[in-house]
């Protein structure tokens, strides 16, 4: 008998009876541990079905149309059907999974292969698709328009931009008027996203940065299911799809054209990448891309913020107070700050430091000379814009906690983001040869992948009654992994994060300190006793249904021209 064949070797270490047992024992525990080990493995010898994510029940369409029109209810009831943390549900053939929880989403932020463009392509379809320009870059090219990206949001480059992004939204506040009621969901920053991402002279064109904002507005409201799903049938909505996108691209790429042919240098972050000798195409696909990208995030928060602070002037006056210490810092104001009541803007002023407009001559000389825009050329501006505009980077970046405190408890209550991404493992990739797991769940290849937001910024288990707003939130502090993802986290931060907190604070600061009045009100002009809860089903800008919510207001001070 086999044990038996031990028997000599434990004779040699033990009495006879004891090694006539060990002889026995032993290797019937040991294979009892391997058959423990390798048979009842439990992963590797299940049925695969029971590493899958399980399946929603129906993939008609009639049961997908919500994941397009109610995208947030869709996936709640997704978790509810499934009774699991993790599912699949089919678009058309193929397959998407839904993740949530912790492990799952430590394991997506951590995950390589999970291709963000592929994803976002497939399930969001509001961009401009033009394929080479705004789609289907490859990564060398994606790689050097986030390059451009980062050297536009360079201290230097930030600094230069604070004065004209400040007298940009002032204007935009100037004409609204001295006072009236607005509503708040109308796009506050797109004027500012244009100045710092697109051409001056466009910027500079409030008919045409009105153009570009209904046309990109037109793209959001002609993405249906029929084309994100089915792009290439003609449907009337696909073809205002292409219709706006081609818009879009006549005006930016004439934009290019005239500044090349004009020769006259500017300083804004598109003649950074002419200056650098970078493609046509890569230019314009730069600005339109980008443009949305930015310009979508950054107006829903700004809305956001503008419309939590009508409603808690609390927390307005304690980021006055935060703005009123920084000038008294770093700017000597132009006019007395130091109480809400004396917080008038004087006509325009000229800002320290500005100097008429110059234009350089030629854009091959244009690096060493002074370009129009460039901080020796500031626009004239108010006393208050003046006093903003002298607050160093720095100090907006560094001594601003309540402003911090603020947009974070708005893009965690009032970011609708899904995270999207398609398993797509490089063959040179250590996982090309390995299964992907996230949350304990196997994920096919070529399969979509989302990961809602929602999952952690309204955990009632994270976050106490977590759809109140409340900037004064301990639970922000949280070290859990992935707590809060506002910017994104792990492999995908937000590469426009440091421009995209600058805009949110000057905005902020000038909304805390610009109006002498600011009430949520309802249609007929009654203070809110209570403001709309952020509209998460509207996955692009979070507004709630129309009509619920308005800002009365008063500015300080006389008329700004
Ligand atoms: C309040 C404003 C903004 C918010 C809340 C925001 C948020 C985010 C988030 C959450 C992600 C990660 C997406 C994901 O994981 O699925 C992201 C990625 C990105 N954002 Fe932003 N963003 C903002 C503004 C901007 C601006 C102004 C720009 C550019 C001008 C920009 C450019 C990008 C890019 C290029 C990515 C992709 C990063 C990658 O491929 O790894 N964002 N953003």
């Amino acid at each position: 008998m086999y044990p038996l064949g031990f028997l000599p070797f434990f004779c040699s270490l033990v009495s006879h009876d004891a090694a006539v047992h060990a002889a026995v024992l032993v290797p019937l525990v040991v294979l009892a541990l391997w058959f423990y080990a390798v048979a009842l493995r439990p992963t590797s010898t299940k049925n695969a079905d029971d590493v899958r994510p399980v399946h929603l029940p129906g993939s008609s369409l009639s049961h997908i149309l919500p994941f397009f029109h109610r995208r947030f209810d869709f996936i709640n009831q997704g978790f509810e059907l499934a009774g699991q943390a993790i599912y699949q549900f089919s678009l058309l053939r193929n397959p998407v999974i839904v993740l949530s929880g912790e492990a799952a989403r430590r394991d997506f932020f951590q995950a390589k292969d999970l291709d963000l463009g592929a994803g976002f392509k497939f399930l969001s379809g509001a961009i401009p698709m033009l394929p080479g320009v705004t789609t289907e870059l490859g990564p060398r090219v994606t790689a050097l328009i986030y390059k451009r990206l980062a050297a536009s949001q360079t201290s230097e480059s930030l600094s230069r931009l604070i004065p004209h992004l400040l007298e940009d939204s002032r204007r935009t506040m100037s004409a609204w008027g001295y006072s009236g009621t607005l509503d708040p969901f109308e796009s506050l920053l797109f004027q500012t996203s244009v100045r710092a991402i697109a051409f001056t002279e466009l910027a500079d064109d409030a008919a045409i940065v009105k153009r570009l904002r209904e046309l990109y507005d037109a793209l959001d409201t002609a993405t249906t299911p029929a084309t994100v799903l089915l792009p290439w049938i003609p449907s009337p909505s696909a073809v205002r799809k292409i219709l706006s996108t081609k818009r879009i691209y006549d005006i930016i790429s004439k934009a290019l054209d005239d500044r090349v042919k004009n020769g006259v240098a500017r300083d804004d972050t598109p003649q950074m990448l002419i200056d650098a000798g970078d493609e046509r195409l890569i230019i314009i696909g730069f600005v339109m891309g980008l443009l949305v990208a930015g310009a979508r995030s950054t107006g829903t928060t700004a809305s956001w913020l503008f419309t939590f602070l009508s409603g808690h002037p609390e927390w307005r006056e304690k980021a006055a107070e935060e703005m009123r210490g920084l000038i008294a810092r770093h700017a000597a104001p132009s006019s007395p700050l130091s109480s809400p009541d004396s917080r008038a803007e004087s006509p325009t002023v000229a800002a320290p430091g500005h100097h008429p407009e110059r234009s350089s001559s030629s854009s091959s000389s244009a690096s060493s000379s002074v370009r129009e825009g460039s901080p020796h050329n500031r626009p004239p501006m108010s006393s208050l814009t003046a006093s903003l505009s002298n607050i160093p980077l720095s100090a907006w970046e560094n001594e601003t906690p309540m402003l911090d405190a603020l947009i974070r408890e708005t893009l965690r209550v009032a970011e609708p983001h899904v995270a999207m991404r398609q398993y797509l493992p490089l063959s040179q990739s250590h996982a090309a040869d390995k299964e992907l797991y996230l949350g304990g769940r196997q994920i096919p290849r070529g399969a979509y992948v989302m990961y809602p937001f929602s999952d952690v910024h309204l955990s009632s288990e994270i976050y106490k009654d977590p759809w109140r707003w409340d900037p004064a939130r301990k639970e922000m502090d949280l070290k859990a992994p992935y707590s809060y993802v506002g910017m994104g986290a792990g492999s995908t931060v937000c590469q426009g994060k440091r421009l995209a907190t600058l805009e949110l604070k000057l905005i902020t600061a000038q909304v805390a300190l610009g109006f002498r009045e600011l009430r949520a009100v309802d249609t007929r002009g009654a203070t809110l006793s209570e403001l709309p809860r952020p509209n998460w089903n509207d996955v692009l800008t979070c507004k709630p249904p129309k009509g619920s919510c308005y800002v009365r207001y008063e500015r300080t001070g006389e008329h700004d021209p």
